[in-house]
């Protein structure tokens, strides 16, 4: 028998656009034909299982071959087979009407809709004619009484299929598609490059893929297997293999759903020290066993891309353009269900080991104030063991902490107020001076702990924060008690004007204050409300662009009850002012701000003033 015949399409020129716009990835046509060899392979196993095919297994390795000289790359499999009638219909029919389908959606749409249609399709076998420009097809089914089936089509919508006996005839069960390879597809001939492709995709296909002699892949790759089968080394090594030279993993999570959508995957929780390390390694997205991809940006919540690992399902769409994934059902569902998992799987660990997962806060804090931040979901579930940490280095939940600092951190208005600086060296002045008070100070100093504060304060009731250094102690947290001025308020007008003079900084707002004797002569503090904007806007807040151009404003006060108010006051006037300055640079030093000439003239008229005394 031999037959020429017509692929049914009824359009013209559809390979140029096919090969052009398929995939922009030409490399993938192996994974498609590998796919499709490991599939035939699959569906045999099963027919031997359900007795339908009663012979032979045999060996059912894939085989890769490249022939340089003779321009082929062939893909042999030892699975079911096809006969002629079976190519026309699988080949000729489904695989090709997908094409014709392709075509007819793609003409004349604009640039959006083409992506959209190059989404859906995912043309397997046809893919081939990406980088061939023949394609020949031997196969010989597992079926008794089965001749070799051969077609050949060089890239146009005609075909030749015949059933060649003798020494043509194919000895062994499965099937050879064999590529004869484009000049402008010279890379693929190459050795390295076909080795490449395989280990991207094909790494963990489920049967044996050979190339060059060599196996190159893992057949039962640990996401398939139960987890009761597996050791915490199973999933280290793994880990391992996946981002060599890492560091080892904090934890992990293996996922295994099969109702609503089909998921399996492990996603390990990397150690993140800082924020450059979020994009390093990627999530890998497989479809049963085949790599699809690593840009799993809207399959994976934004805020899990910082963790690691695989994911499997066969439910996400291939090769679609993100806003169709966006759209998608069981992408939105897989989504929320990941979420969940992994809030569960802190949760769990923090209620076994407290102890240990303290330890893990400072790796894994950064990811869950990011989750908090981004999906309310999550916050729900982690404003439970979400940690804070004070300066003594205990950590406390948030409920925890309410409870801690309620008793003696509310301010007359009933509000509880928290204290925590974001850098406890430069700050040390002021958490001393709330030590003394009783309060506590929490260490909040991480990227995005600005960002968290705000979503503290909207969430938790009558709760605000403060940096220790926002005002003098008694005013951070206000109290009815008041303490009383020894000064007079014409005393208070005239220490203010020498002090401005002294200042002489349009910044500083001087201003006189009752404090307690044991509180430093003058303080300088920053108010809450526009450092917290300027933080928010370093660390990229948003909307917070217009105070880029505000100046810094600080707040000077000065202690009316400290005896250095007495001394500027009934000073002689230069005197008097070279206190002033002198304790206003005292303030300046605890702030970490005293510099250049200012600081040098410190040292000097510190110098001055001890040869005096
Ligand atoms: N190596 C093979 N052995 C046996 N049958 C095959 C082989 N390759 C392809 N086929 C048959 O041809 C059909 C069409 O293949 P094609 O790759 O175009 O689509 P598909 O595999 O069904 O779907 P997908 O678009 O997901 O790849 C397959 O369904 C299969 O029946």
């Amino acid at each position: 028998m031999q037959e020429k015949g017509s692929i049914s399409i009824h359009t013209e020129n559809i390979f140029p656009i096919i090969k052009k716009f398929l995939y922009s990835d030409h490399e993938i046509f192996l994974r498609e034909l590998v796919s499709n060899a490991v599939d035939a392979t699959q569906k045999l196993k099963s027919l031997g299982q359900l007795g339908e095919f009663k012979g032979e297994l045999g060996e059912l390795k894939v085989r890769v071959t490249v022939d340089k000289e003779a321009r082929k790359i062939t893909i042999s499999d030892r699975g079911l087979g096809m006969t002629a009638e079976e190519i026309k219909k699988y080949i000729n029919q489904i695989a090709f009407s997908g094409a014709t389908e392709f075509v007819e959606k793609y003409k004349e749409k604009d640039a959006a809709a083409k992506d959209q249609i190059i989404g859906q399709f995912g043309l397997g076998f046809y893919s081939a004619f990406m980088v061939a420009k023949e394609v020949e097809i031997w196969s010989k089914s597992y079926k008794d009484d089965t001749l070799t089936a051969h077609w050949i089509c060089d890239g146009s919508t005609e075909f030749t299929l015949d059933e060649p006996t003798g020494e043509h005839a194919k000895a062994e069960r499965g099937t050879d598609v064999v590529l004869h390879v484009a000049e402008d597809s010279d890379e693929f001939l190459e050795e390295a490059r076909l080795k490449g492709i395989l280990t991207k995709y094909c790494k963990f296909l489920p049967v044996e893929i050979e190339f060059e002699g060599e196996v190159i892949n893992q057949t039962a790759p640990i996401w398939t297997k139960q987890p009761a089968d597996l050791t915490d080394e199973d999933y280290t090594k793994f880990y391992q293999e996946l981002y060599p030279f890492s560091e080892p993993p904090l934890f992990w999570i293996h996922l295994n759903v099969d109702y609503p959508f089909n998921l399996t995957g492990i996603l390990y929780f990397p150690k993140v020290k800082d924020e450059l390390q979020f994009q390093r390694n990627k999530i890998q997205l497989y479809s049963r066993q085949v790599f699809i991809t690593d840009e799993v940006k809207d399959v994976v919540p934004e805020f899990l891309m910082l963790l690691h690992g695989v994911i499997d399902s066969p439910d996400i769409p291939l090769n679609v353009s993100r806003s169709f994934l966006q759209a998608d059902g069981n992408v939105r569902k897989i989504n929320s269900y990941i979420t969940k998992k992994v809030a569960d799987k802190l949760a769990e660990l923090y209620r076994k080991d407290r102890t240990g997962f303290e330890e893990k806060w400072p790796d894994i804090g950064l990811f869950v104030k990011y989750g908090m931040l981004s999906d309310d979901k999550f916050y729900e579930k982690a404003k439970d063991f979400a940690l804070v940490q004070n300066v003594a280095g205990k950590f406390f939940t948030l409920p925890e902490y309410q409870e801690f600092v309620q008793a003696n951190q509310k301010d007359k208005n009933d509000q509880t107020v928290v204290l925590y600086t974001t850098d406890a060296e430069a700050q040390h002045g002021f958490i001393q001076a709330a030590q003394d008070r009783g309060y506590d100070v929490l260490k909040l100093d991480a990227v995005l702990d600005p960002h968290f504060i705000g979503q503290l304060e909207q969430k938790l009731e009558k709760t605000s924060f403060k940096r220790v250094d926002a005002d003098t102690v008694g005013k951070l947290i206000e109290k009815d008690e008041q303490t009383e001025s020894v000064l007079s308020e014409d005393d208070k007008t005239k220490l203010q004007e020498l002090f401005k003079t002294a200042v002489s900084n349009e910044q500083m707002q001087v201003q006189v204050s009752a404090l307690s004797p044991q509180d430093a002569p003058v303080i300088i503090t920053v108010p809450e409300f526009m450092r917290r904007m300027k933080d928010m806007q370093r660390t990229g807040g948003g909307g917070m662009q217009m105070f880029g151009s505000l100046p810094d404003s600080y707040t000077v006060s000065v202690n009316a009850n400290h005896p250095v108010a007495q001394r500027v006051l009934h000073a002689e006037a230069e005197a008097g002012q070279k206190l002033a300055r002198q304790a206003f640079d005292l303030a300046l030093l605890a702030q970490n701000m005293l510099k250049g000439e200012a600081l040098t003239a410190f040292v000097k008229r510190s110098a001055d003033l001890l040869a005096a005394e």
